[in-house]
């Protein structure tokens, strides 16, 4: 098996289409997404991942956001079945991707919906978002495969915004931060709040190490301030598309 590997997945022409639910429409410029989206896989390549690209896939307008379509745990994937019926087309391209990594696969099945973005893996404990994109039905199935690699499951409702992952994310030593509003926060250890809704995504690009949106200067400031390493990557783009940080990527340990 592959250690360290980034997936990603370029984005297409068809990107300005992608889905928008929470947030009010504005235009996306494609040239300009593409420029972020090097920026964003310079970033990974930088500190120290090898990355693998799912080739891009131009009739699906949202399959730059690659985290929704796998949740990858030690050396299996569990393919999703996104809650949007328009984006499960762009699990044909990540299953090839992960098996070409030699990883075990299996899938969620109907009437199980789940999008990568839900899945939040910190340590032996997953939560998963219950939301207008996950369903209990997955969040059962992913719960039962994952107890065989000694992983807990606790589903955290989700409102308002998109994905958990839109609202929490966790720091390099497992310390949840986020936006509180959106979030049944009552099975939840304890969550930090971040100054401003774009720093509540970070991505674990090493043990000190967190990339953060530039959409989130104070939270980055404040991490700083807590020691930590920060990269920030320009990604307006698909934040138009209620993307964050964490959706452009998968990373395999
Ligand atoms: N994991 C993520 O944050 N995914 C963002 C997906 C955005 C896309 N426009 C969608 O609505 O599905």
């Amino acid at each position: 098996m592959t250690l360290r590997t980034a997936l990603v997945r370029a984005p297409g022409s068809r990107l300005a289409e992608g889905l928008v639910t929470h947030a009010d429409r504005r235009p996306v410029d494609v040239g300009l997404a593409a420029r972020q989206h090097a920026a964003y896989v310079a970033a990974l390549r930088a500190a120290g991942w090898r990355v693998r690209a799912v080739p891009a896939a131009d009739d699906l307008p949202d399959a730059v956001f690659v985290e929704d379509t796998v949740v990858v745990c030690d050396d299996l994937a569990v393919l999703a079945r996104s809650g949007a019926p328009g984006r499960r087309a762009e699990t044909v391209g990540t299953e090839k991707a992960v098996r070409g990594l030699g990883l075990e696969v299996t899938r969620i099945e109907p009437p199980g919906t789940l999008d990568g973005g839900d899945v939040l893996q910190v340590g032996d404990t997953v939560y998963v978002g219950l939301s207008g994109r996950t369903n209990e039905d997955a969040i059962c199935r992913l719960a039962a495969v994952l107890a065989g690699r000694g992983r807990r499951v606790v589903p955290v409702r989700v409102s308002g915004r998109l994905h958990l992952k839109t609202v929490m994310t966790a720091l390099p030593d497992g310390s949840l931060i986020g936006v509180p509003e959106h979030l049944d926060t009552s099975a939840l250890p304890c969550l930090r709040v971040v100054p401003e809704p774009a720093g509540a995504p970070v991505v674990v690009l090493g043990e000190d190490h967190v990339l953060i949106s530039a959409s989130a200067p104070r939270t980055a400031e404040r991490l700083r301030a807590d020691g930590l390493r920060v990269t920030v990557v320009d990604i307006g783009e698909f934040e138009a598309l209620e993307g964050g940080v964490t959706c452009l990527s998968v990373l395999v340990p």
